[in-house]
């Protein structure tokens, strides 16, 4: 029997976990996919090869078994195209014939992995503890096994032969499909939706069958139609040893086995069967590619929705803000952020263009969706593929950073990285994701002092104690050594500031950084801003919903609105009722007061009213 380094074997232990990301991407549905060039090519190889493996051993399957033994071992030639094998048989109808018990075998091992998986994977999640951590344990074990010598040791406990290897397969590729689920079963277990549904009372069950797993069916059908290629190769490596299907019986693995002794009198018969296989492989891979894409399962790839044209593109005038400012520490001109849809893109902010000056604490209102924190996170490069960013201009502490009329978190020079990373400061919204929860906050806090600020270690961790202090965090020394979940939400957000400054910020984007916290704190994270505003000079760019809050506590407002930015005006202009547009004016109409009737109902903005004459009928 040949012998075989396992080594050289494909690995099947990680046949499950293709970079596949599970976030949503746009569906782009069967039809469009099937008009797309990679739809076009995972149809016609995926057709090929079900054609083969149906009529294969109905149209060459006698003349496959036809042995010529005046033509042992034969070189390629008009009659057989592939030349014969040692037994004077047909190579080319061999491997035509071959295709059905090949596929078959792939299939199968993946039907077993998949199926063990999924229920192995989402067991623990509707099972009592004590079971869930049996099965979490068995993966683990599992997981930890070379998979290779798994699928051996089981194949040979269930004996050669086509079922015995498509277990062995199966079982061992399950362990790594039975982690993918659990993968993304505990996403989407995290999920806002599923917690609404526990709240209303839903059984484990149900949660599971109803919420869970028609979340996680589109990555999993995607992984296995990939998976099914490496289960494939996988399959004819155990048939290779000996240990698949059994004579008369024959299927790719088998036939290489065989082939590799006349390797040098026939190289064609082995090179033949190799391109079979890896063409069967690509065809796996094509159509989960094809699958990926019309589901809406991301999968990276080197090609991308070609960009909208630039803001900044040539001819196009460069947009001014309403209003001017001299020394600006920001200058955004033009902005426009854009999603890419299945038909073309979609604008999410609109040539949005602004300026905040240094020291000036500028506020941006605008209703749910309207663009604000795109708005800050583009200024801030922070946004990532797929998403387009454009600008004629962001300018930012007199450092450029569009690039060709584009921004975004495209790689750029060290040196932005570092103006970006001491010179702008972020604070988010919700304290509870904002920190790595594995790392110690005075860790996380020092990081860009090493970073960027050349510190040492010491001295880093020695500025981060300090910035907490700052910002008064009682006892910093102690809680530097301490994870985000020991915090508080207040104090959370004001390590975050901590951060921020850890360098010398000229601009700290804070997006609504208190709505998560209850009015005391909220009042304290508030006072710090301004407390650092008014002692360094730091401008602040402060994202809310609140009109109120933003007029009290900014110097400046900007309204967006359906990703414009409509109005800007100064906050005193705000609260004395001088706003010019109507939405703004609808905007502040719809803030409840004190003197309300009580039971009179909560003024609203109403869609069409936005732009009407009459800015009395904004709110209602
Ligand atoms: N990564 C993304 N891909 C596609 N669309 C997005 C993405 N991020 C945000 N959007 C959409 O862009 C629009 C503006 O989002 P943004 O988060 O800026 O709104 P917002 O004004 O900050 O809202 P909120 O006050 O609720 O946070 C929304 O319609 C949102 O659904």
């Amino acid at each position: 029997m040949t012998t075989l380094d396992p080594d050289t074997l494909p690995s099947i232990s990680d046949a499950a976990t293709h970079p596949i990301d599970i976030t949503r991407r746009p569906r782009h549905g069967f039809g469009a996919t099937l008009r797309s060039p990679i739809g076009i090519a995972a149809t016609v190889t995926l057709l090929t090869l079900v054609f083969f493996a149906i009529f294969g051993p109905v149209l060459w399957g006698e003349t496959a078994g036809q042995a010529d033994l005046t033509k042992l071992s034969a070189k390629p030639s008009a009659e057989h195209l592939l030349g014969t094998d040692a037994g004077g048989r047909d190579v080319l109808a061999r491997v035509l014939t071959a295709t059905r018990l090949s596929l078959t075998s792939a299939l199968m091992a993946t039907a077993i992995a998949v199926s063990v998986g999924v229920v192995a994977g989402l067991l623990p999640i509707v099972a009592p503890r004590r079971i869930a951590n049996a099965v979490n344990g068995v993966i683990g074990v599992a997981l930890a096994f070379p998979a290779l010598l798994l699928a051996i040791v089981v194949s040979i406990m269930f004996g050669a032969g086509l079922v015995g290897v498509s277990l062995a397969i199966g079982l061992a590729m399950a362990p790594s499909y039975a982690r993918l689920t659990q993968t993304l079963g505990a996403s989407v277990a995290g999920r806002d939706f599923v917690a609404a549904a526990r709240i209303l009372g839903a059984g484990r069950t149900r949660i599971l069958v109803k919420h869970i797993l028609p979340n996680v069916r589109d990555p999993l059908i995607v992984n296995a139609s990939i998976g099914a290629g490496t289960a494939l190769v996988a399959a004819t490596g155990l048939s290779f040893l000996g240990l698949g299907v059994q004579a008369p019986r024959y299927d790719w693995g088998r036939m290489l086995g065989e082939s590799l002794n006349s390797i040098y009198v026939n190289p064609a018969a082995s090179l033949g069967l190799c391109a079979a296989i890896v063409l069967a492989g690509v065809t796996f891979a094509l159509t989960g590619e094809a699958l990926a894409r019309a589901l809406g399962v991301h999968r990276p790839s080197g090609r991308r929705k070609r960009r909208p044209s630039s803001a900044g593109s040539e001819g196009s005038a460069v947009p001014q803000p309403q209003r001017v400012v001299d020394d600006a520490v920001l200058s955004v001109r033009g902005l426009t952020v854009q999603a890419p849809q299945a038909e073309g893109w979609t604008t999410l902010v609109d040539g949005v263009s602004f300026d905040v000056g240094r020291g000036e604490i500028v506020g941006i209102v605008g209703e749910s969706g309207s663009g604000k924190s795109l708005t800050c996170m583009a200024v801030a490069c922070l946004l990532e593929q797929p998403l387009s960013v454009s600008a004629s201009s962001i300018r930012f502490d007199d450092t450029e950073l569009a690039v060709d009329g584009h921004s975004g978190a495209a790689p750029r020079g060290k040196e932005v990285a570092a103006q970006l990373g001491t010179r702008m400061a972020l604070v988010f919204q919700d304290p509870s994701t904002s920190l790595n929860p594995s790392i110690h906050v005075g860790t996380q806090v020092a990081e860009i002092g090493e970073l960027h600020g050349g510190l040492s270690r010491k001295e880093a961790r020695r500025r981060a104690i300090d910035r907490l202090g700052s910002v008064r965090i009682p006892d910093p020394e102690r809680r530097a050594g301490q994870y985000p979940h020991e915090f508080s939400g207040g104090m959370r957000q004001r390590a975050m500031l901590a951060m921020g400054l850890m360098g010398e910020p000229a601009l700290i984007i804070a997006d609504e950084p208190t709505t998560a916290l209850d009015v005391t704190v909220q009042r304290e994270v508030l006072s710090l801003l301004h407390e650092v505003n008014q002692e360094r000079g730091t401008a602040v760019m402060f994202v809310s919903h609140d009109i109120s809050l933003v007029s009290s506590f900014c110097t400046r407002v900007l309204v967006m609105y359906r990703g414009s930015l409509v109005e800007d005006l100064t906050a005193a202009d705000l609260a004395a009722g001088r706003a010019q547009h109507p939405y703004t004016r609808a905007l502040a109409a719809s803030v409840p007061h004190m003197d309300s009737e009580p039971g009179s109902e909560f003024a609203t903005i109403h869609e069409g009213a936005v732009f009407d004459d009459d800015p009395a009928q904004g709110a209602s």
